[in-house]
């Protein structure tokens, strides 16, 4: 008996499946249909792993390995052919030939495959899917292809796909509807994403950010990451919702989320209590029982300064300490704003100067205004070393954050202290862009003082920011007090923010 290739028919939606495909290997216009060459997983290492075309319509569910594809489509290898050497896909050979485009196609749907053979048309599409190294099966509505050979099995080596031919009419063939199908799920996913809406702007190409990515709104722990449990965050228990005004935490003095919090030196106007202060501060001494910086304006101030961090945070590295959900000061507690996540409408736009993409606000921000926060996995110091070797791209320091406040003052050591991975998993935030004079900066906010290795990391407004105008910060971060290296270092970025006070490199 010869070896079968199975089309499944009779289901209108012919769907392959992620997990059994390796990756895609060309694309084609054929029948009017885009198509893309599935190379499927083998079990065994093969050269001659199955491959199989099919309409983009049935790829939706491993639209990401077709956005990969499209990404390095300009690059693909192309192999040599002896002159003698048919191409698998003589049609396509036919499609490079012809002009115009159209006729190309109908040439190409015209001309018979050397696969057909072992070819079955299928009802549910009019395409006739090309088999090569193996046999197509559906199982539940799904798309698998196995192994197999036999005489009526056209076999290609792998090593030689795609040719020249092949390589060369996949450059030229349009893939609209693959991208279109590509921006419709990025977009669905964005709308799930909890919190003001997400736009996905690009009037620029038609690419769209990577379907890699998974949206989260919550840091993911890895190995090894430990995070002390909800349960047991320690609360304000001296505060109550109805201190006044029915808005929480207002007498700073009493609020133990404050403890650590800056000291509001204004308010120390009792001469004993001046001393005690500045004893504490000559010795290096405990802080708590003073009265301290408030972070956020309260309602009533101007109506879009409410809920803005105020200038004295703003404007110093000092870490934010939240209430939390073990307080007494109940829900309305102006001392929780970042925990309440997003309420700014973003747009994540492509960039037009090779930056790739950058994110911005569809509405006015004011300065001390809460974005986003950073999210993402958080790895241990070592896991964040071997992904950064593991990594081909420069750009991974980017995505990588320490979370080491606190390390200093908490005696951690550099192995000790955790790192968010933003690159994979995370929110928008992701795609802020660098500049060396930013719009926004990133501050450390805490719900638990007493957990020094995992915190949040919020990004702020720090002027005034317009409708649509690109929202940055400094990668680099660093205090005012330390200076900036002016040799760049190995792996750095040169910098394409523009400013006036630009250092010419992302980090040095
Ligand atoms: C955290 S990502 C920001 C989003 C990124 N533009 C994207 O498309 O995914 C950081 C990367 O963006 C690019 N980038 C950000 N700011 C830049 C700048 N000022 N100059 C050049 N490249 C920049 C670099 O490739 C950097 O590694």
């Amino acid at each position: 008996m010869p070896a079968m290739v199975v089309i499944p028919t009779g289901r209108p939606t012919r769907r392959v499946r992620l997990d059994k495909v390796h990756s895609i290997v060309c694309n084609r216009v054929k029948d009017g249909d885009e198509q893309f060459l599935v190379r499927w997983k083998s079990s065994t290492s093969t050269g001659k792993p199955p491959l199989s075309w099919h309409a983009v319509n049935e790829l939706t569910r491993c639209l990401e390995l077709v956005q990969e594809y499209l990404e390095t489509r300009h690059k693909i290898p192309a192999f040599q052919q002896s002159k003698k050497r048919k191409s698998p896909d003589t049609d396509i050979e036919i499609e490079r030939r012809a002009s115009p485009l159209d006729r190309r196609l109908n040439l190409s749907s015209r001309t018979p495959s050397i696969s057909r053979s072992p070819s079955v048309s299928s009802t549910a599409s009019s395409a006739v899917i090309d088999v090569y190294n193996g046999v197509l099966d559906s199982e539940e509505g799904f798309l698998l292809c196995r192994p197999a050979s036999g005489p009526e099995i056209p076999e290609i080596n792998i090593t030689a796909v795609p040719t020249v031919d092949m390589a060369h009419a996949a450059r030229r063939a349009r893939v609209d509807t693959a991208s279109i199908l590509i921006r419709a799920e990025y977009t669905r996913r964005l709308e799930k994403v909890p919190g003001s809406k997400i736009h996905l702007i690009n009037t620029y190409d038609s690419t769209t950010p990577s379907l890699r990515f998974r949206y989260i709104t919550d840091y993911i722990l890895r190995e090894g990451v430990f995070k002390i449990d909800q349960a047991a965050q320690v609360g304000c228990k001296q505060c109550s919702p109805h201190m006044g005004r029915d808005i929480g935490c207002e007498y700073t003095k009493k609020c133990d989320c404050l403890e650590y919090a800056a000291v509001d030196e204004n308010r120390i106007t009792d001469p004993d209590m001046r001393d005690a202060y500045n004893h504490a501060l000559a010795t290096g001494g405990s802080t708590i029982g003073f009265p301290k910086k408030f972070p956020y304006f309260a309602e009533g101030a101007k109506r879009e300064r409410a809920g803005c961090l105020v200038p004295f945070y703003l404007n110093s590295r000092r870490p934010i300490y939240e209430c939390n959900d073990n307080c007494n000061c109940g829900p309305h507690c102006r001392n929780k704003n970042v925990q309440l996540g997003r309420t700014v409408e973003l747009e994540i736009f492509k960039v037009r100067d090779g930056r790739g993409w950058g994110l911005r606000c569809h509405h006015k921000l004011y300065e001390g205004q809460f974005i986003d926060t950073y999210r993402g996995e958080i790895i241990t110091d070592a896991e964040a070393t071997r992904r950064e070797q593991a990594s081909s791209s420069k750009a991974k320091a980017s995505y990588l954050y320490s979370l080491d406040k606190f390390a200093e003052s908490e005696g951690l050591e550099p192995e000790d202290v955790y790192v968010v991975d933003g690159e994979f998993m995370g929110g928008p935030t992701k795609f802020i862009n660098h500049c060396c004079e930013p719009n926004c900066r990133q501050y450390t906010v805490s719900y638990n003082k007493h957990d020094c290795r995992v915190y949040d990391i919020a990004f702020f407004a720090c002027r005034d920011i317009e409708a649509g105008e690109e929202l940055t910060f400094d990668y680099l971060d660093k205090e005012e007090s330390e200076g900036v290296d002016e040799e760049p270092g190995e792996g750095a970025i040169p910098c394409l923010c523009g400013a006036a006070k630009c250092r010419k490199w992302l980090w040095t």
